[in-house]
């Protein structure tokens, strides 16, 4: 939610700022949540098939979707590639992860 124009300064209150950012923050640990277990499946299928861990072609594909849905949000697409490229190459250390626990 963004903060509308005609709102002053003055009627910025911090309280209130924080308990919004907290409200987001409870929705994006959610989704981060949903989203890692999704990958912990896939980290499984990859180990079971010998699949490498990072597939660039897919995150090539990604990283189009996410600097679009980016400046579609109206959000700096450097912010969030920097984010998504954090996400992802954790979610490769666990796959690999998985992979050496599977002997490979
Ligand atoms: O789609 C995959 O193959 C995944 O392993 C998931 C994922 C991701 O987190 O989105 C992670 C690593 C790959 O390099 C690409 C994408």
């Amino acid at each position: 939610m963004t903060i509308p124009k005609n709102e002053s300064m003055e009627a910025i209150n911090l309280e209130d700022l924080r308990r919004r950012i907290d409200q987001l923050d409870q929705e994006i640990i959610s989704l981060l949540a949903q989203r890692f277990q999704l990958t912990e499946t896939v980290g499984h299928y990859k180990a079971q098939h010998h699949l490498e861990a990072q597939d660039k072609a897919r995150e090539s594909q990604q990283f189009k979707k996410i600097i679009r849905l980016s400046e579609q949000a109206g959000l700096n697409a450097e912010y969030s590639v920097q984010v998504y490229r954090r996400i992802i190459d954790i979610v490769i250390m666990r796959h690999q992860e998985l992979q050496r626990a599977a002997g490979d």
